[in-house]
């Protein structure tokens, strides 16, 4: 799903009103939308106290207090009475809820705390519209607001947020339990430092022009199943274990060879056809145990020495590796002579950054790091959108696919373009995770899923089984093991 700017949005909107429909009918669709999912999601022994802005954020807030009434809810509404330029379609909307005599219309200023469980907050004060920071009564209000412990949904977008960038130093923010936004998703609901705002976040499609939406560019994406089912392969009788490659996990050292033996697990159930590990010797009987399916050569006793190359295979390497300085220049070695694809992880990646050679890093190469790993690797930046942006120079300068972990795992490709991962929860956030990720992502380039759609489709699918284990264990219970055995019923969830 592309993730379009505000003002993009603002020209999608004027592109669909260009095609019939009328400025006011599409502020009711989008209400209307809203009104709907409230009535299934609450019962009518709920009140409803709405918060109006004086744009089109406020428009929809009429409509729907309205379109609620109308549903047996009870409602109040509020207004800056201090601030009554309202947009052409909020007037509208104001006068037609200014006809029902059971409305009541009182100015924020009257809004005291209270903390009753059956009722609930809607904030329609700014949407998209918002070009500063918040201030007098609308800075009052939200302050006040986010001191009740009362449910909070936000319309479109909680006021305080802007759509596309983080929000100015000390903003007050509308702090909202679910979101109701129009369309698409806005980038700042994708990024921890703005996301933590939105809670449950719904999107409601309101029919804006498809045509318009197609045509319009954008470098920015989120991953949805759409993109996934056109990405998935489903697996092809008549085939055998040549079909789906070779993957070739390089990892673990002394007291770590669970992580290797995590990915080695992972690239096996995400289908792989011939599976191989490279660790020390140390590991061989645990490996050969526990993942009897894969091949085991050893190098080294306690650490890797030396990382031999197999002809038409695809490396993942990384897991566990530690740091040993005959570890070190075993990778320096490797990378200096290897030529296909590759995906690096973890203590690999910190080898190449303290190391100061990055530059060992072929092209088309799948790096992994989290936050502090990427730090490491390409320097400090100030927030997560900063990050974002020096990944896509990054991988663009590097020729190289970058897939930033964090809460939302990004997908950065060499042509600049990000593809936000919605799948997956806090409970993933273990030691352990990552090196799935590394497991899956090396098996799905080696059954020749092309490099930049097994990142998208390896993220989603890492996320997707913390989904189920999550549902299943709970996400404090839950381990990256776990996921592992939840690849399977990934796979089936596509394939059904
Ligand atoms: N396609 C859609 O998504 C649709 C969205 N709808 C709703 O319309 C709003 C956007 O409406 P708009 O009138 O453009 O903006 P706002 O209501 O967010 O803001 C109003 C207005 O306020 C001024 N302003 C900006 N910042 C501040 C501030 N800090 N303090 C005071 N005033 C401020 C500025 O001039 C803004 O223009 C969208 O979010 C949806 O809720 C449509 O209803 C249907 C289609
Ligand atoms: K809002």
């Amino acid at each position: 799903m592309k993730i379009l700017t505000a003002q993009q949005i603002k020209a999608c909107d004027s592109a669909t009103i260009g095609k019939g429909i009328s400025s006011i009918n599409l502020m009711e669709k989008a209400s209307k939308a809203c009104a709907d999912w409230i009535n299934d999601n609450f019962k009518t022994t709920h009140k409803f106290l709405i918060f109006c802005g004086n744009g089109n954020n406020g428009g929809d807030g009429f409509a729907i207090a309205r379109m609620l009434y109308e549903k047996s809810f009870d409602v109040e509404v509020y207004i800056n009475e201090n601030q009554k330029d309202f947009s052409a379609d909020a007037k509208i909307n104001l006068k037609k809820l200014k006809q029902i005599s059971g409305i009541e219309i009182k100015d924020f200023s009257s809004f005291s705390i209270l903390k009753d469980e059956k009722t609930v907050i809607i904030d329609a004060i700014f949407g998209y519209g918002l070009n500063r920071k918040l201030s007098g009564n609308s800075e009052k209000i939200i302050n006040k607001l986010n001191q009740t412990k009362i449910q909070k949904i936000a319309i479109d977008i909680p006021t305080g947020l802007y759509a596309d960038k983080l929000m100015d130093e000390n903003a007050t923010v509308l702090k909202a339990d679910f979101t109701l936004t129009f369309q698409f998703y806005k980038r700042s609901f994708l990024h921890p430092e703005t996301g933590k705002f939105c809670g449950k976040i719904e999107v409601l499609n309101i029919d804006l022009d498809q045509d318009f939406i197609n045509e319009t560019e954008t470098d920015y994406f989120v991953i949805d199943e759409n993109i996934i089912r056109e990405i998935y392969k489903p697996r092809e009788e008549f085939s055998h274990k040549g079909t789906f490659g070779k993957s070739i996990l390089v990892g673990g050292s002394y007291r770590k060879v669970g992580a290797i033996l995590m990915s080695t697990l992972s690239a096996l159930k995400t289908g792989s056809g011939l599976t191989f590990t490279i660790a020390p010797e140390c590991a061989n009987l645990i490996l050969q145990s526990q993942a009897p399916e894969a091949m085991f050569m050893d190098s080294g006793e306690k650490y890797i020495e030396k990382i031999g190359i197999v002809d038409k295979a695809v490396y993942g390497i990384g897991p566990g590796l530690g740091k040993e300085i005959q570890t070190q220049k075993a990778l320096f070695e490797f990378l200096k002579s290897y030529k296909n694809s590759i995906v690096i992880d973890a203590d690999a990646l910190n080898i190449l950054a303290e190391n100061d050679k990055i530059n060992l890093i072929p092209k088309n190469a799948v790096i992994t790091p989290h936050p502090l790993e990427f730090e490491r690797l390409f320097g400090k930046t100030e927030n997560s959108f900063e990050r974002l942006e020096l990944a896509r120079n990054k991988a663009e300068e590097l020729q190289i696919f970058i897939i930033l972990k964090d809460h939302h795992t990004a997908v950065i490709t060499p042509d600049r373009k990000i593809f936000y991962n919605i799948t997956g929860n806090s409970g993933m956030a273990k030691g352990g995770s990552g090196d799935v990720l590394t497991g899956i992502l090396t098996s799905l380039i080696s059954q020749k899923y092309e490099i930049g759609k097994a990142c998208i489709f390896g993220a989603w699918l890492h996320g997707k089984a913390g989904d189920f284990c999550a549902e299943e264990f709970s996400k404090e219970a839950m381990l990256p093991t776990d996921l592992i055995s939840k690849i399977g019923k990934v796979f089936k969830y596509l394939s059904s």
